[in-house]
């Protein structure tokens, strides 16, 4: 799916302040040191580290001034003087070394250092430490987050090119759906997948092109299909992937693209089919509401990155977890099940599932906090066995 999805080509230039989640169309190349100048870490005195007393020492010196953030101290500090100097203010000129004034006695207006407690150097922040000049700091393909935001400004950029959001046009597939506020009538489902991932995408910098619900007819679905993926980079469905009578998003497919594949080894989200219709990546998700989630955190969520431009994806943890129930599991195939993670005495995690495990019971999704991961290999897992857990903190 990767392989068949190449990241968008367009960027726009905007300001910082809505660059959050947008992935860089270039690198960011720093134009100046940070910090700027040499400065204290510290609120407390700066002097010169040579006239630090040795151990078992006292030393007095007179404060000749005082050196603030954003009001540096204008003169020299000669050898013997000391200058009250506050957190981030610039090192006045001869001084290298800022005491901590919670280490400091005073003495009418001289402070009094105790040798052997101090060393040469201490407390300062060197110019450039942060960042270098010419340094490239965040590199192209960046996914930016909010310390990104905060580094680029530290630079005084206010700008910066991103890649254009992807388009993904979403719809639903099904006779039986209807839209909120329309009264269902016999055997009618309101259609909860459109609000599932249109609510996930809007954790990503994605334009939604939402499509709304089509019925099952080949003809109706083929001219959704193709309008979908005229205006959008990924045209996303769900439902009618399956073998029923009025499955028909695998025929309209192969009629107006490509299939790739079609049903992967895993519960839920088996049908799942991937393709394409003219340059458009085609994704066409199982219709029960449970596989729909599952498949976009495994598949779709990783293509969109890819689609955005994301050079390095986040790494996903999963956590090893203790299951306090029996777990049911056929061979075959990797299951994803719904499970509460909570901490166990000793502080080691463990999982149960969330409540029933049917791919259409949405309400056990949105009980879980994670998906407990059973593997292909995996066979029945017994209470007091480890699973991995990939926590929903990780992903929503
Ligand atoms: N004989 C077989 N039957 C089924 C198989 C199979 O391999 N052989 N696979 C099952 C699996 S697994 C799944 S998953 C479903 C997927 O079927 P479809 O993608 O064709 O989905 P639909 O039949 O259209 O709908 C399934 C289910 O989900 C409800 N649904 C659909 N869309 C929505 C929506 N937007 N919001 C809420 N609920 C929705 C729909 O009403 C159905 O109940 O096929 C199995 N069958
Ligand atoms: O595998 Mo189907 O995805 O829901 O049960």
């Amino acid at each position: 799916m990767l392989t068949a999805t190449s990241p968008v080509k367009g960027y726009e230039q905007i300001g910082i302040l809505e660059a959050v989640a947008r992935v860089l169309h270039e690198p960011v190349v720093s134009v100046l040191d940070v910090p700027s100048h040499t400065n204290s870490a510290v609120d407390g005195y700066a002097l010169r580290g040579d006239d630090l007393p040795k151990a078992g020492n006292l030393v007095k010196m007179p404060v000749v001034g005082v050196a603030l953030a954003g009001k540096p101290f204008a003169e020299t500090v000669l050898p013997g003087q000391a200058v009250r100097i506050t957190t981030g203010a610039p090192m006045p000129a001869g001084t290298d070394t800022v005491l901590m004034q919670e280490h400091i006695d005073m003495e009418g207006d001289r402070i009094c250092i105790a040798g052997g407690r101090h060393r040469p150097g201490e407390n300062v922040r060197m110019a450039g430490e942060d960042v270098r000049q010419g340094e490239t700091i965040l590199d192209q393909g960046r996914y930016l987050t909010p310390p990104d935001v905060g580094l680029i400004a530290s630079i005084g950029i206010g700008e910066v090119k991103v890649k254009r959001r992807p388009r993904i046009a979403l719809l639903s597939t099904g006779n039986e759906l209807h839209s909120i506020g329309r009264s269902l009538g016999v055997g009618g489902v309101y259609d909860s997948n459109r609000y599932t991932l249109n609510s996930a995408l809007k954790r990503l910098s994605v334009k939604v092109m939402d499509q709304g619900i089509v019925p099952d007819d080949p003809e109706l679905l083929r001219e959704a299909l193709l309008r979908a993926a005229t205006m959008a980079d990924v045209v996303i469905s769900t439902g009618g992937v399956s073998v029923g009578e009025a499955d028909f998003v695998k025929d309209v497919l192969r009629s107006i693209g490509h299939i790739y594949f079609w049903k992967v080894a895993m519960k839920p989200g088996r049908p799942l089919a991937f393709g394409s219709i003219g340059s458009s990546v085609f994704i066409g998700l199982p219709g029960n509401p449970v596989a729909v989630m599952v498949n976009y955190y495994q598949f779709v969520l990783p293509l969109l990155e890819r689609k955005m431009g994301i050079v390095e994806r986040p790494v996903l943890p999963t956590l090893k977890a203790t299951s306090t129930e029996r777990l049911v599991k056929k061979p075959g195939r990797t299951e994803y099940q719904r499970g509460i993670l909570e901490r166990g005495q000793s502080g080691e995690w463990l999982v149960r599932t969330s409540g029933k495990q049917g791919s259409g019971i949405l309400r056990s999704m949105s009980l879980a906090n994670g998906m407990i991961v059973l593997e292909h290999g995996r066979s029945t897992v017994e209470p007091g066995e480890i699973v991995d857990v990939l926590p929903f903190a990780c992903l929503m």
